[in-house]
C-alpha cells in the first residue's frame, strides 16, 4: 500500500467548506483503489488563529510542512484582518518559503457548464504563473505615512534566474502538449526595465524549444484575445500579477471562479508543493454551504497526479466531468446544488464505479 502524507490547510471562509469535501473525494477515491492511502494531517493556519495569537503560521510551523508529500491549501482571507496581511502571511509565506515558483492554472469547460462566451468550447489553456518574484517581490516601502507628501512604492523584481526557469517550465509544459502552442504575455511597451528582461530571456529559452510555437501578446490585448479567439492559444506564460488577472478571467469565461484549479510547483521537489483552488475565501457566500467545490476536486487530481496516482487522478477527473454533465450544479453554475450534494453525488459515483 503506497502512502501519502498531505497537510492540509482549510485557511479562511469556504476555503473549509471546499477543503472538507475535497477530502472526502480523496478518501472515496483511496477506498476504491486499495493501492494506496492518505495520512491527512490538518493544520488550523487560518486568520482566526492570527487575531488569536498575532500569526498565522507557528514558530516551525515551516520546518514541519517541509516533511509533506503535498500541501492541500484552501483559501485565506478574511474581512478582520488586511487582505495584505493575510496573503503574506499565509499563502505567499508557504510559495515563497518553499521557492514553489510555478504556478500551473489549467483552464477548459467542463462538460455541462454554460459559459457566457460564444465558442468557450475552444478554451483549453494552461496559464503558467511566475509565483516568487515580479509584482509580488514585496520590494517597497512608504515614507511620511498620514503626511501630504506620502510616498508609497511597490517595486517590480525580475531576475534572470528567475525568468529563465519559468520560461523553461512553460516551454517543457507546451511541448508535451498536442498542439506544442506557447503564448508570452508581457507589458514590455510600457515598462521598459524588467519587462523588457522577461522578453529577451523568453526568446533566449525558446532557441532551445524549436518545436514549440510562440508568439508574444501584451497583456490588454490578451485579455481580448481570450474572449474573442480562444482557440488560438494553448499554454501561456505571464507574470505573478498579469496571471493573476487573466486566470481570474480564464476561470470566469470557462464558467466560474468556482471550479479553477491551481498547483503552486517547486518542479526540482526540494519542497513540498501545495495544491489550491484558484478562488479566495469569497465573504459573500462562506458559511452558507453553497460554495462550488468543484475546484478543490480539480486541484485533488493535479495533487493525486504529483504524487504518482496517475490512474487515480484521471478517475477523478473522469467523475468530475460526469458529475458535471449530469447539471447537479451549485449556484455560481447556474444550479441549486449545495456542497454537500455535489461531494455526496461525486463520492458515490466513484464507490459505483
Ligand atoms: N489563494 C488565496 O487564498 C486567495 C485567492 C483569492 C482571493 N483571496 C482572498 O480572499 C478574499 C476574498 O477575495 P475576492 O472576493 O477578491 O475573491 P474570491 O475568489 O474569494 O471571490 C470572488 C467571487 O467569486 C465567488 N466564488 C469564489 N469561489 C467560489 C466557489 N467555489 N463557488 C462559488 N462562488 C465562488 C465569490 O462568491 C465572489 O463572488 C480576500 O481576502 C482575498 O485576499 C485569497
Ligand atoms: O494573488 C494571490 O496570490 C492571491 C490570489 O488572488 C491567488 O490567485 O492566489
Ligand atoms: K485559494
Ligand atoms: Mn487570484
Amino acid at each position: 500500500m503506497r502512502g501519502h502524507r498531505v497537510a492540509v490547510i482549510p485557511g479562511d471562509g469556504i476555503g473549509l467548506e471546499v477543503i472538507e469535501a475535497g477530502k472526502q473525494v480523496l478518501e472515496a477515491l483511496a477506498k476504491k483503489s486499495g493501492d494506496f492511502q492518505f495520512e491527512f494531517e490538518d493544520f488550523d493556519w487560518c486568520s482566526q488563529r492570527y487575531l488569536e495569537k498575532g500569526e498565522y503560521i507557528p514558530e516551525g510551523g515551516l520546518e514541519r510542512l517541509s516533511k509533506f508529500d503535498a500541501i492541500y491549501f484552501g483559501a485565506v482571507g478574511s474581512q478582520d484582518v488586511p487582505d495584505h496581511v493575510s496573503l503574506w502571511e499565509l499563502r505567499l509565506a508557504i510559495c515563497q518559503g518553499f521557492d514553489q515558483y510555478a504556478n500551473v492554472r489549467p483552464a477548459r469547460v467542463l462538460p455541462g457548464v454554460n459559459s457566457r462566451l460564444k465558442g468557450a468550447d475552444e478554451i483549453d489553456w494552461v496559464i503558467v504563473r511566475e509565483n516568487s518574484e515580479g509584482e509580488y517581490s514585496g520590494n517597497g516601502g512608504r515614507v511620511h505615512q498620514g503626511f501630504p507628501d506620502e510616498v508609497g512604492t511597490e517595486v517590480s523584481v525580475f531576475t534572470r534566474k528567475g525568468l529563465e526557469r519559468i520560461h523553461r517550465f512553460a516551454f517543457n509544459l507546451a511541448q508535451s502538449r498536442p498542439r506544442k502552442k506557447l503564448t508570452l504575455v508581457t507589458k514590455s511597451n510600457a515598462q521598459r526595465h524588467g519587462m523588457v528582461l522577461w522578453d529577451e530571456v523568453f526568446f533566449e529559452v525558446a532557441k532551445a524549444f524549436p518545436e514549440v510555437t510562440i508568439d508574444r501578446e501584451l497583456v490588454d490585448a490578451v485579455t481580448t484575445r481570450m474572449v474573442l479567439k480562444p482557440e488560438t492559444m494553448d499554454v501561456i506564460v505571464a507574470t505573478n500579477l498579469h496571471a493573476d488577472i487573466i486566470s481570474d478571467l480564464a476561470a470566469a469565461l470557462s464558467g466560474s471562479l468556482g471550479i479553477a484549479p491551481t498547483a503552486n510547483l517547486n518542479p526540482e521537489g526540494t519542497f513540498p508543493s501545495m495544491f489550491e483552488p484558484i478562488h479566495g475565501s469569497a465573504f459573500d457566500i462562506a458559511g452558507q454551504g453553497i460554495a462550488n467545490p468543484v475546484g478543490s476536486f480539480w486541484t485533488a487530481a493535479m495533487m493525486l497526479e504529483h504524487l504518482g496516482e496517475k490512474t487515480a487522478a484521471e478517475c477523478l477527473m473522469a467523475a468530475i466531468e460526469r458529475l458535471t454533465a449530469s447539471g447537479l450544479q451549485t449556484q455560481d453554475l447556474g444550479g441549486t446544488a449545495t456542497t454537500r450534494d455535489v461531494t455526496q453525488a461525486i463520492c458515490s459515483d466513484i464507490e459505483s464505479q
